[in-house]
């Protein structure tokens, strides 16, 4: 496997979830383990998951993304091998890297399945690889490097400008033209957004849709909102906002036609996408009589799919010191390969050892 040298795995990692009633309350615990989440907060997401029988879809999405993987490497003569952790459930990311170094693997390139930066979906990621490789006894035979952030890369724009469109289409052409572009994200702190590029990040990814949708359409311009989901923690503590509910009403009040929601924050229907937005974002809009669609997520598209395959490559040939061009589509990436010292810290766990990057 000369193309992917020096790396001899490829690690998915993911966040992990419930696939079962009785492993809710557990997930729950390992989430949010001096998180400071409100007791009212934590039950009300046990019962969005209770709702879906105890199973968050992740899982299942995790697996069905690691199978096409495996399918496109086969196809494309690559045979590294493609191991599969989470950050909060099984399996367990400490007990994936013991099992890899079982099997001999010395290096691994790992793909978070989160494309954006912010604590929660680069550094924290960082800092349980770092925990993990410890717990794992690992730390002398297995190095692993991360995949950079990669959200506008078209292999992740790609797909929801796709989606998007075929959103807009699902919608009665009495309301179409008129329908209100809404990207959907999930709500953070805003002691992480203010230390990451998480916002100008996502606004960059809105614009390339938006632009893709207007070229479609055959429209000048394309306006769009960017919104919020899932926000959590005490009501004291400011997060990101409007949250999607919140905002839905406030266009439907100003007589908006209809709305599209793409679901940027996310590479797979989570649970925040199930329930958050087709769950109660959808029974407000019908509560309003505001018309609306869900664009779907990345999950298994071909082109997210080869995407994995590119930022292997990538990295890959980076490593080696060869000249990589580098697929990005907007003026904020393509992103460092390693993380700048202190980039993304969560000011409220300084110090927290983190490995993959300068720091
Ligand atoms: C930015 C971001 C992503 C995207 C990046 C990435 O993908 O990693 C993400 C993903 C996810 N978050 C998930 C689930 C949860 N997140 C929680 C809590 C929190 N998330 C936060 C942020 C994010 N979270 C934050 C700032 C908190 C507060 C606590 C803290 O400061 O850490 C809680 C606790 C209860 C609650 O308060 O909601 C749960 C259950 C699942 C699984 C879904 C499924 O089962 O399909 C996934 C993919
Ligand atoms: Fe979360």
């Amino acid at each position: 496997m000369p193309e992917t040298l020096p790396y001899d795995a490829l690690l998915l990692l993911s966040f992990g979830g419930p696939e079962g009633p009785e492993e809710v309350v557990p997930f729950l615990e390992n989430v949010t383990r001096g998180r400071g989440i409100p007791p009212e907060r934590l039950a009300a997401v046990g019962e969005h998951y209770f709702l879906f029988g105890g199973v968050s879809p992740i899982n299942a999405q995790c697996r069905a993304l690691i199978a096409e993987i495996e399918r496109d490497f086969a196809a494309h003569g690559l045979e590294i091998p493609v191991y599969w952790g989470n950050r909060n459930w099984t399996p367990y990311l400490a007990d994936t890297l013991e099992r890899m170094a079982a099997d001999g693997v010395k290096r691994a390139l790992v793909f978070v399945t989160s494309a954006y930066s912010s604590y929660s979906g680069c550094r924290q990621y960082r800092e349980d690889l770092a925990a993990a490789v410890e717990k794992a006894g690992v730390a002398d035979t297995l190095s692993v490097d991360k995949i950079r952030a990669y959200f506008d890369h078209p292999g992740f724009v790609g797909p929801f400008a796709e989606s998007a469109v075929a959103a807009f289409e699902e919608l009665d052409p009495e309301v179409r033209e008129r329908a209100e572009l809404v990207f959907v994200t999930h709500s953070v702190p805003l002691s992480y957004s203010e230390t990451s590029d998480y916002v100008p990040q996502h606004e960059a990814v809105a614009q390339l849709v938006a632009d893709s949708v207007a070229e479609h359409f055959g429209r000048a311009e394309q306006p769009w909102r960017l919104v919020y989901c899932s926000r959590s923690g005490p009501p004291t503590q400011p997060w990101l906002e409007p949250d999607v509910c919140d905002y839905l009403r406030e266009r439907a009040a100003d007589g908006a036609a209809a709305v599209v929601l793409v679901p940027i924050g996310f590479v797979s229907d989570h649970m925040e996408v199930i329930h958050d937005l087709d769950t109660q974002a959808a029974e407000v809009a019908a509560e309003l009589g505001l018309p609306m669609a869900r664009a779907a997520t990345p999950g298994t598209a071909p082109a997210f799919v080869a995407l994995v395959r590119d930022l292997l490559i990538e990295r890959s040939s980076a490593e080696r010191g060869e000249p990589v061009e580098r697929a990005g589509l907007s003026a904020r990436g393509p992103m460092p390969d390693v993380c700048a010292a202190g980039c993304c810290p969560n000011p409220r766990v300084p110090g927290k050892p983190a490995l993959c990057g300068r720091d």
